[in-house]
């Protein structure tokens, strides 16, 4: 079966111990032997992400109502247990991101399954950008705490 093209930024090569395939990212010359299935990142890390976010608010939040419900009485330990209870149900297969997203997510971005856009660094508060960027394409975040409320984040470009 010939060879498919590998996603940009990786070189296959074989090892000259073994001669098994091995894949090398041709900006951070790292290898690595399970065939890429996502473009190479360059060194440091990407310029901008996408991600989707499932946000529940508390009564300490920044503006704590949504087009959810208007004032949000809810306390952030009750906030924290919801976003897990979410994120275990997406995890589990119980359930997809975007139908909980678009449900219960208290931003207005919950219209679009709580896709975000790509976004670069500077846009999002502090702690949200960090974790968006250290996540792989496809990954889940842990809970995310923000002064809009708490997150879990799914990268998805
Ligand atoms: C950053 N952002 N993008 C959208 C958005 C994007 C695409 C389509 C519709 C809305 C909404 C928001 C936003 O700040 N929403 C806030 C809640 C919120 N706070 C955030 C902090 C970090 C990341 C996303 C966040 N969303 C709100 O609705 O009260």
């Amino acid at each position: 079966m010939a060879d498919e093209e590998l996603p940009a930024g990786w070189e296959k090569r074989l090892s000259r111990s073994t001669g098994q395939a091995y894949y090398l990212n041709v900006y951070t010359k790292e290898s690595q032997w399970d065939r890429p299935t996502t473009p190479a990142e360059p060194a440091g890390g990407p310029e901008t992400v996408q991600c989707s976010h499932l946000l529940v608010k508390h009564s300490g939040s920044r503006r704590p109502s949504s087009w959810r419900q208007d004032r949000i009485i809810r306390s952030k330990e009750e906030a924290l247990e919801e976003i897990k209870a979410y994120r275990e149900q997406i995890v589990s297969g119980k359930a997809t991101f975007a139908e909980l997203a678009t449900s219960y997510s208290d931003c207005s971005s919950a219209k679009r399954g709580g896709d975000l856009g790509p976004f670069g660094h500077g846009a999002m508060q502090q702690p949200f950008e960090l974790a968006a960027f250290a996540l792989k394409v496809g990954e889940l975040s842990e809970p995310v705490f923000t002064d809009s409320g708490v997150h879990i984040i799914m990268r998805t470009a």
